[in-house]
């Protein structure tokens, strides 16, 4: 945030009150300047091609970094002006980056309890059996409690993305950031995810929800906004079935793209432009 920056309330209702914000590193802007208001009973997918700026966005939503320029609200609390220890434990974060940093020894169950902690890797000899039962309830929200006492390391990919979430989910966060969730799944992987995710959209006690994905075919049925990203600024955003189509696709991924919809889900194709195609010799 900067001195010229308008200071405003940002509303109560709204979970991510972003204005303006921008994210700069190394003299590139990663994304923005973008605007976006996500409120409490909101399922937003956010979607873009490679590089458009979807996981510094999520960054910024998880309060790990701060703006660049812009007013950047969550959960109430301006970026830049708050611990970020402060907020970790109202945000349930899976991703990528985090299962990286897992020590692949940890027990499954250490893993979700750690979230509580705002640790990762194991931090205590003990943990209490009120932790426990939590753990356990989060893993078998998706699925995962028959893998509690194995290491993370020894879980298969699909495996891992659902302890992941299970651990997200832990702290009964207000806010539930998942980047791409569904990625380096097979196709009943990947189904299994989705069912369940929009199992979750579902559930009016679930936290507000923001998924990053390459492929609107893992969008769950259920999620309710939508924001098409490319290098970095907004192509759209708003209800889910107004920004998702053929012509907004095809802009952001700078391709002839035909969208589908088919039992709630959505299917993507390249279809070749009108006169594209030139009969060899003709
Ligand atoms: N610390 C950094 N310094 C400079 N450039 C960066 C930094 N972090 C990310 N970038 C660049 O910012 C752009 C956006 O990156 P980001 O990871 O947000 O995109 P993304 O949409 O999540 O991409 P992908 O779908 O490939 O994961 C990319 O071109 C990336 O190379």
């Amino acid at each position: 945030m900067t001195d010229d920056d308008e200071v405003y309330e940002s509303d109560p209702d709204l979970l991510v009150d972003f204005r303006d914000v921008t994210l700069v590193r190394g003299g590139n802007t990663l994304v923005g300047p973008v605007s976006w208001q996500v409120e409490l009973d909101e399922r937003w997918v956010v979607i873009g091609p490679n590089g458009a700026g979807k996981t510094s966005l999520m960054r910024l939503a998880a309060a790990q970094v701060h703006p660049t320029s812009g007013s950047a609200y969550v959960l109430n609390e301006q970026l830049g002006k708050v611990e970020v220890r402060e907020l970790s434990t109202r945000i349930g974060v899976s991703s990528a980056a985090l299962a990286e940093r897992v020590p692949a020894d940890e027990i499954v169950t250490d893993v979700v309890i750690s979230a509580g902690y705002s640790v990762i890797g194991r931090w205590r000899e003990a943990y209490d059996d009120v932790d426990r039962a939590q753990a356990v309830e989060s893993l078998e929200s998706m699925g995962a409690e028959h893998l509690a006492d194995r290491a993370f390391g020894t879980l298969s990919e699909g495996e891992r993305k659902r302890v992941l979430i299970s651990r997200a989910l832990m702290t009964d966060p207000e806010l539930l950031l998942l980047d791409e969730p569904a990625a380096g799944l097979d196709l009943g992987g990947r189904e299994e995810l989705v069912a369940r995710l929009s199992r979750l959209a579902s559930d009016p006690e679930a936290p507000a929800m923001v998924l990053i994905t390459h492929h609107v075919e893992e969008i769950p049925d259920g999620f309710t906004h939508a924001m098409l990203l490319s290098e970095g600024a907004v192509v759209a955003q708003g209800l889910l079935d107004d920004v998702l189509t053929s012509q907004n696709l095809s802009s952001a991924f700078r391709q002839q793209i035909t969208l589908s919809r088919v039992d709630g889900r959505y299917f993507a194709r390249r279809t070749r432009r009108a006169g594209g195609h030139r009969r060899a010799g003709g």
